[in-house]
């Protein structure tokens, strides 16, 4: 596997699809055992999160829910620094085991703004399950619960995440390769 171009910018292979598929099995297998006899809700956040989300449900054993809400932030590379959210949350989720689905977690923004909404309807529980956290670019900072892997501060590509649209279809993970 080789460089690739996305627009103007060229990205390196950084996580082949084995791993990411093994690594999302090991984390249904942590939920299958820690929500036993529970029937958890997952709110998977749009658009980067549908292949994780979808690889992840797809090796639940539990009885399990999901729904999905649209939030944004970023332009190119870079967080504009403004969350926008364009699905709002309409499933009530008072009560609920709830697990929220993110692709990466970056500065931190996005999943800051929107979980004081989650609180506000008092679910049972809450916990959080990222299939990219980058430590050194967290400035907001979030409590995740079950990461599948924790990455520096380079812009990735691919398996759901794009740029500027593009790239979302490739099945492995790309990095943005240095200038
Ligand atoms: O921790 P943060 O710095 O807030 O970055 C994380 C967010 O960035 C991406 O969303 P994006 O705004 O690119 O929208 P998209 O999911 O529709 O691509 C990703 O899906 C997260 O939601
Ligand atoms: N595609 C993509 N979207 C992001 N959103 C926040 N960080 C990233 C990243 O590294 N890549």
């Amino acid at each position: 596997m080789s460089t690739i171009q996305v627009h103007d910018k060229f990205f390196i292979p950084y996580l082949s699809e084995e791993k990411i598929i093994e690594k999302v099995k090991q984390l249904a297998e942590r939920i299958n055992s820690d929500y036993k006899d529970k029937r958890p809700l997952f709110i998977s956040i749009l658009n980067g999160s549908f292949m994780f989300s979808a690889d992840l449900f797809k090796f639940l054993t539990i009885e399990s829910e999901i729904c999905f809400i649209k939030l944004a932030s970023y332009k190119g590379t870079k967080s504009s620094g403004q969350v926008i959210t364009a699905i709002g949350l309409d499933t009530d989720i008072h009560g609920r085991d709830i697990i929220i689905l993110e692709d990466i977690i970056d500065t931190g923004k996005t999943l800051s703004q929107f979980l004081p909404q989650v609180f506000n309807q008092q679910p049972a529980s809450l916990k959080i399950a990222v299939l990219l956290h980058k430590p050194e670019a967290t400035v907001h900072p979030v409590d995740i619960d079950y990461t599948c892997f924790s990455i520096p501060n380079k812009f990735v590509l691919g398996y759901g995440l794009d740029y500027n649209g593009l790239g979302r279809n490739l099945s492995q993970l790309y990095q943005l390769k240095e200038e």
